[in-house]
């Protein structure tokens, strides 16, 4: 037993030193310790693990996972804590810091269903899953005549084409949106929610006049619903010539096109963590679409539904199988975790869920049966919708297959692909020869030739004046490498240093300065006043309208604008040759190589998982390449991420927890 608080701080000072724990971490459960005069050396541990599993991610700590044998996974642990989880709870629960969500006056810390939070996790959790439910419940908006979808199922039948053999998901999920204030609509690349959205903004804006805006979690992801949404209504249009042009047209104009990132809707207040738009401030707005939604973690999650009118309408989309957000929680992933089904090859697989009513409205409008997907108490699940099939794919088939292979954690699937020899996939093996006076890698050798190729497109362009600095981003925006891991020889630091040497040996960038023409540089903080935010990525280009040329930083804003910075006044920055995937979501490029570790270290193999490898796959449009090994490829496209938290349970529960 660790009994005193003494041996407790040495342990804690060693998972510090074997990077198991932040600073922060320990320091707050230190400082807990203080604040609430408990010296216990449980108490101490166990806040330590809730800021541990708080800083990876998760919005909560289940007591069930804790192994007091062995709590951080780490190498030999001197722990000796031994607590079922009846007795910790009892234990916990005699502490001043913690209560249960019922007791009259909350504690700082909150045990509710074998789950330990902060007060103000448990908090955005509650509030989250009681507005989803409460959306989900309600009618769609404005439904005024006697049968209130009448006009909807014409034009749901103009919009389209009835296919007998096979259901039409983009109808459902369309029809879906119609009847219900909260539409999730989830799919993998390609799959159509840009397409189904515009369809359903068209039906809508040419029933009613509404107030949309449209939003996503990054200016890049921003820019390119924007661009989607665009080209959708151009195929739209061509779809739709038997309609008059006059009426298309003024149809078409309704549909907005402009999206903004979540912080600009909100109204950001510089310095603070508060919003402009909250709940005694709402939004103005009657419909809210949300793109890329698997990036909005928990407390912005609470934030929008904050800042939401009491009659608005709120469409998610995303891909639920993507890398969760960077910050606590995996709110789309949670939503859709009622619809997971085991199949009967051992894949997980997803199946709708809808109540009877729900079903019989979709049947009536959309004219596929549904009973096949009634569910005794779906809660959320009327409101759900996820696309499976993807359009993308087909012509560029292999990197389709391997999405979904490592999707399915499906092995034997993944080796078969990448044996297929499919012309968009490339295996780059790391191979290192080792003699006295000579060390190399050869796979990253062939990365780095292909680097050289793929970039010296864009660095050729840079001296032709006829070349806008929008087209030679473009151009860079071609190709990326997304490393898993940032430190190391395979990370983002160092692919970096050897892409810019190859780049410099080659004579196509001259690095002798920091800033130098054709150096891409990522923002790593926000600033405001220059409106560049954390993940924006520009080129540092010569001038094209000064005379001298002067260098300056060229970054394309969501409404697709050129903003230009002196160099010298970017926040803080470093060269994006390489990123990592964490970065990459919410963008696409023509190819895409992923730069795996040789030997990742243990708490580096936690961070490989199989939604980080299929993010990565899925960035890529045409062509995708992996430096890697297979062993540690097929390690992490079966290690599943899990992120603790009780919202799924909230959510699917057969009794709507309310918050206290
Ligand atoms: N029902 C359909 N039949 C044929 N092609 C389709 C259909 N739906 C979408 N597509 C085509 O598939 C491509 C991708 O569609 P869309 O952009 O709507 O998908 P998405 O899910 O939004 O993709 P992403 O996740 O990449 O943003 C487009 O070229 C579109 O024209």
């Amino acid at each position: 037993m660790l009994t005193t608080t003494a041996s407790l701080d040495i342990l804690l000072k060693e998972w510090q030193n074997e990077r198991l724990l932040t600073p922060l971490d320990r320091h707050f459960a230190l400082q807990m310790a203080q604040l609430h005069q408990q010296q216990s050396p449980l108490f101490i541990l166990i806040c330590t693990l809730l800021s541990q599993h708080l800083s990876s991610q998760h919005s909560c700590l289940p007591l069930e996972q804790i192994d007091f044998s062995n709590p951080l996974k780490e190498q030999h642990s001197q722990c000796q804590i031994n607590l079922t989880v009846d007795e910790l709870t009892t234990e916990l629960l005699n502490f001043d810091a913690v209560s249960t969500p019922d007791s009259a006056i909350l504690a700082p810390l909150i045990l509710d269903k074998g789950n330990l939070y902060l007060q103000r996790y448990y908090h955005y959790e509650c509030e989250v899953a009681e507005h989803l439910i409460r959306l989900a419940q309600a009618p769609m908006l404005k439904q005024s005549s006697s049968d209130p979808f009448d006009d909807a199922k014409i034009l749901l039948d103009q919009l389209f084409t009835q296919n007998e053999q096979q259901y039409d998901w983009q109808k459902i999920s369309t029809a879906t949106a119609l009847t219900k204030r909260l539409a999730v609509i989830t799919g993998g690349p390609g799959t159509g929610k840009t397409t189904t959205v515009t369809k359903l903004l068209y039906l809508l804006t040419s029933q009613q006049e509404l107030t949309i805006r449209l939003v996503a979690p990054t200016g890049k992801a921003a820019a390119r619903l924007s661009e989607s949404i665009k080209a959708s209504k151009q195929r739209l249009a061509s779809e739709l010539q038997h309609i008059p042009l006059d009426k298309l047209k003024s149809n078409m104009a309704q549909i907005p096109e402009e999206a903004a990132t979540l912080h600009r809707l909100l109204g950001v207040i510089p310095n603070s963590h508060q919003f402009r738009h909250h709940k005694d401030n709402p939004l103005r707005l009657d419909l809210l679409i949300i793109d890329e939604a698997s990036m909005v973690d928990l407390p912005m999650m609470y934030k929008l539904l904050s800042a939401l009118p009491a009659q608005a309408s709120l469409i998610l989309l995303g891909d639920q199988d993507q890398l969760a957000s960077v910050e606590a929680g995996a709110v789309l992933a949670d939503i859709c975790s009622g619809l997971r089904v085991d199949l009967a090859n051992g894949a997980n697989g997803w199946q709708m869920r809808y109540s009877k009513k729900q079903a019989k409205l979709l049947s009536q409008l959309t004219h596929y049966p549904l009973d096949d997907f009634i569910s005794d108490d779906p809660q959320i699940g009327d409101s759900l919708c996820m696309l499976m099939h993807s359009h993308r794919f087909i012509g560029d088939a292999g990197i389709g297959q391997l999405a979904e292979a490592v999707n399915q954690a499906n092995l034997p699937r993944i080796a078969q692909v990448w044996q297929t020899g499919y012309k968009e996939l490339l295996w780059l093996e790391h191979s290192n020869i080792n003699s006295s006076s000579h060390h190399s890698n050869l796979g990253l050798e062939a990365l780095l030739v292909q680097s050289v190729e793929q970039y010296g497109a864009y660095l050729k362009l840079i001296d032709n004046k006829a070349v806008s600095a929008t087209e030679i981003i473009d151009s860079f925006n071609q190709y990326r490498i997304l490393c898993a891991m940032r430190a190391g020889e395979y990370g983002v630091e160092g692919i970096n240093q050897s892409v810019s040497k190859s780049l410099a040996t080659t004579g196509l960038i001259s690095p002798e300065q920091e800033f130098y023409a054709g150096r891409p540089v990522i923002i790593q903080s926000n600033d405001y006043n220059l409106g560049l935010f954390n993940g924006d990525i520009g080129l540092i280009l010569p001038d094209d309208v000064s005379d001298s040329r002067r260098l300056m930083a060229h970054f394309i804003q969501a409404d697709g604008g050129l903003l230009k910075v002196l160099p010298a006044r970017l926040p803080s920055h470093e060269t994006c040759y390489a990123m990592t995937v964490h970065k990459s979501q919410g963008s696409e490029f023509s190819h895409v190589s992923l730069v795996m570790p040789i030997r990742p270290s243990l708490a580096q193999q936690q961070l490989l998982s199989k939604e980080l490898v299929y993010t990565a796959i899925t960035r890529a449009k045409h062509h995708f390449t992996c430096l890697g090994s297979q062993r540690i490829f097929e390690q992490a496209s079966s290690r599943l991420t899990q992120r603790s938290s009780g919202l799924s349970e909230r959510l699917w529960s057969k009794i709507a927890d309310t918050c206290e």
